[in-house]
C-alpha cells in the first residue's frame, strides 16, 4: 500500500498543511504533520467557542465509526509553550488515499491561543516515534506507525518547498522528486525524535568546511533552523547588516542585503545540502521595516539542534522508520 499527499505553505513557510479525513461520512480538517511530535490531535465539538476561531472541527458524534476511549486522555506542551489536551476516539482516519481505520484521534477540550489563533491549522498529525506520544494510560501508535505493516516500503517522505505546495508519500519513494543520490544517515529514536549527527557545516559556496558534529532532530513541525551559537557566529558575521536584537528575539540583518551567503550542512559520505541564501530571509521584523528576522537562529533555549522548515525545504528526506534512518538529497 502507498500514499501520496499535497502539503501547502502558508505565509512565511511559517507552516506547511495537508488535508486528512477523519469518520465517517469523512470529515476534511487541514492538519500540520509533524515529525517533532507522536500525538495526532484536532480541533474538535469538544473545545469551549472562546478556544475555536475559524478552525474545522472534528465532530466524533457525527462518526459512525467513532469509538470512544472511556478514561483515555492526552496533554502535549511543545518546545514553544503552546500546548493542547482532550479525550481519544478511535476512529478511521486516511492521509492521501492511506487509510488506517483503527487510529486513535485525540479530540481537543482545550488549547493555548497560539493553536487558537492559527485558524487555518486545524490540528497536528505527529509522525516522531510513538514512545513519546501522551495519551494515558496507555500511549498510541502514530498514524505511520499503524500504517507502516501495510506499506511496500516502511518509509514516508517529505518535499517541502518555498512558497509553492509540496508533497508527502508514505510507502515508497519518487525518484522523479530528487536529485542526484539520497545519502542516509543513522537515526537515534530514542527520545522520540528523528535524531541524527551532521558532521559539519559550510558558510557561502567559497566557504571551507568546518568540521564539527552537530547533533539534532529533522523537525517539520518547527519553522526555522535552530543550530548552535557558533554556528549562528560564522554565518551572520558574513552579513554586512546583520544584528543579534535582543528585542527581536535573535539575529535580523537588511532584508535586501545583498552579502546573505547559502549555507551547507553535511549529512554523511562528503555530500552537503545546500540552503538557499534567500531562505534565511524569513520575515520583516515588524510591518514596514527594512529588516528581516534570520531563517537561521540559536538553539541555545532548546538543547540541540532543529534542522526545522528553512532546512528541509532544501532537501527531499526521507524518513525511514523501518531502518530508523534518515535519507537526505538535492532537489
Ligand atoms: O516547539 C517547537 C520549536 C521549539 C521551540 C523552542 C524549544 C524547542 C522547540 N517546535 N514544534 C514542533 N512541533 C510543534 C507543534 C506545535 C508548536 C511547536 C512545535
Amino acid at each position: 500500500d502507498r500514499g501520496s499527499v499535497q502539503n501547502s505553505p502558508k505565509l512565511y513557510d511559517v507552516e506547511y498543511l495537508m488535508p486528512v479525513s477523519l469518520g465517517t461520512p469523512s470529515q476534511q480538517l487541514n492538519l500540520d504533520l509533524d515529525t517533532g511530535s507522536s500525538d495526532l490531535w484536532v480541533f474538535s465539538t469538544l473545545l469551549k467557542e472562546s478556544m475555536v476561531n475559524g478552525q474545522t472541527l472534528y465532530n466524533p458524534n457525527a462518526s459512525t465509526t467513532s469509538d470512544k476511549m472511556e478514561g483515555y486522555t492526552w496533554k502535549i506542551t511543545y518546545g514553544d509553550q503552546s500546548y493542547s489536551s482532550g479525550d481519544v476516539y478511535i476512529d478511521t482516519v486516511t492521509i492521501g488515499d492511506l487509510t488506517v481505520s483503527t487510529q486513535a484521534v485525540e479530540a481537543a477540550k482545550v488549547v493555548s491561543e497560539e493553536f487558537t489563533a492559527d485558524s487555518d491549522n486545524d490540528g497536528l498529525v505527529g509522525l516522531g516515534f510513538g514512545i513519546i506520544n501522551t495519551v494515558q494510560p496507555y500511549k498510541q501508535k502514530t498514524f505511520f506507525e499503524k500504517a507502516m505493516p501495510g506499506l511496500d516500503s516502511p518509509v514516508f517522505t517529505a518535499d517541502l518547498k518555498a512558497g509553492a505546495p509540496g508533497r508527502y508519500n508514505f510507502g515508497y519513494i519518487d525518484d522523479d522528486a530528487y536529485s542526484g543520490n539520497i545519502t542516509y544517515v543513522p537515526v537515534n529514536s530514542t527520545d522520540g525524535f528523528w535524531r541524527w549527527v551532521s558532521p559539519g557545516f559550510q558558510v557561502g559556496s567559497a566557504g571551507s568546511f568546518n568540521s564539527t558534529r552537530i547533533h539534532g532532530i529533522a523537525d517539520t513541525g518547527t519553522t526555522l533552523l535552530l543550530l548552535p551559537d557558533s554556528v549562528c557566529d560564522a554565518f551572520y558575521s558574513q552579513i554586512a547588516s546583520a544584528e543579534y536584537e535582543p528585542s527581536q528575539g535573535g539575529y535580523t540583518f537588511e532584508c535586501g542585503d545583498p552579502t546573505v551567503p547559502d549555507f551547507y550542512f553535511g549529512t554523511a559520505n562528503g555530500q552537503m545540502i545546500r540552503i538557499p541564501g534567500s531562505y534565511m530571509s524569513y520575515s520583516k521584523t515588524d510591518t514596514g521595516s527594512s529588516r528581516c528576522f534570520g531563517g537561521m537562529q540559536s538553539d541555545s533555549g532548546v538543547g540541540f539542534t532543529i534542522w526545522g522548515d528553512v532546512a528541509l525545504k532544501a532537501a527531499f528526506v526521507v524518513f525511514d522508520q523501518g531502518s530508523e534512518q534518515l535519507g537526505w538529497a538535492e532537489k
